[in-house]
């Protein structure tokens, strides 16, 4: 199987007028580029292109003989520029909004010569920017599954970006303190309490949840760069696809929400369903059951796996 890191050059205007050259990085995994149908796979907010394989972040669903089958499909996902992953950071974030990296994708593929892949799958800003991407050129794929994210940003999710964007201002750990806030979105009430239970961690002196919240800050900031953050988060503040341009995208659409998310609440998906499900178009809508909320799409396998394997087997 291809893992290694591949880079396509570009030159890029951004929407808001300034000129980079960027080096695309991407991962293909499975069958090698046109022997196969392909998927396409955006990663979310701290995530990469190594979707696959034993480091690969959605492992669980992209392999051989997963429901993402690499022995069936070329599985192609990109690093969004930015996210250091290939070690390139971007100083001015606000210069790009989702819109762009979808402008940046699709040349992307332009420049692999791809023109059609059969299913586009994104969880949470993965799935926004494939929104825009399809917004942009509604006959792209053939499937298109969007998980726990929406066509655009909402006023609770905008208010959670911008209390990340105070924190990640903040002189002092800057990224933990925006990983542990953003952790409570990520999460719910119930999937915390019934975890801690308020225990008490004596060696740290300090309640277990504490722990485990400063434990993922850390781990973070060992992985990720302040800077890219600051660009995902600014990303997510903004995912804004033409809600006009949605009514001609010509794939059928499964959209898949957790019944508990407080990023992306199912509620707004749902609204998202229905008014194109009025409009005519071929749309789905599939709910994860979980307790845990957003994060359930990197944590309810066993659901996500049904949901999936049905709409790729048809
Ligand atoms: N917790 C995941 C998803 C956020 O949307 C991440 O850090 O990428």
């Amino acid at each position: 199987m291809k893992t290694e890191l591949n880079y396509i050059n570009l030159s890029y205007q951004t929407y808001s007028q300034k000129e980079y050259n960027i080096s695309l990085s991407y991962q293909l995994f499975g069958k090698d580029l046109f022997t196969a149908p392909i998927i396409l796979i955006n990663h979310a907010l701290t995530g990469n292109s190594n979707v696959s394989g034993e480091k690969g972040w959605w492992k669980q669903l992209v392999g051989d003989n997963q429901v993402v089958d690499t022995d069936q499909y070329t599985v192609l996902c990109f690093n969004i520029p930015g996210n250091g992953y290939d070690n390139f950071l971007i100083e001015d974030y606000e210069d790009f909004t989702p819109s762009d990296i979808a402008a940046i994708f699709l040349k992307g593929l332009e420049a692999l010569q791809i023109k059609n892949i059969y299913a586009i799958i994104g969880g949470s800003l993965g799935g926004g920017i494939a929104w825009e991407m399809l917004a942009k050129q509604p006959d792209l794929a053939e499937i298109f599954i969007p998980i726990a994210c929406d066509y655009r940003t909402h006023d609770w999710l905008h208010a959670q970006c911008l209390v990340q964007n105070f924190l990640l201002n903040d002189k002092e750990e800057p990224l933990q303190k925006a990983r542990i806030h953003a952790m409570l979105c990520y999460r719910t009430p119930q999937s915390l309490n019934d975890r801690f239970q308020n225990q008490y961690n004596k060696e740290n002196q300090r309640l277990e949840s504490e722990d485990w919240l400063v434990y993922h800050g850390n781990t973070l900031n060992e992985r990720f760069s302040l800077k890219a953050y600051k660009l995902m988060n600014h990303l997510l503040m903004n995912i804004n696809a033409d809600e006009t341009a949605l009514e001609s995208i010509q794939a059928r659409m499964h959209m898949i929400s957790v019944d508990t998310d407080l990023f992306f609440p199912a509620s707004e998906i749902r609204m998202c369903f229905e008014n194109l499900k009025e409009k005519n178009k071929d749309v789905s809508y599939h709910e994860i059951q979980s307790i845990h909320g957003h994060d359930a799409f990197l944590m309810e396998y066993q659901q996500l796996n049904n949901i999936i394997k049905n709409i790729l087997q048809k």
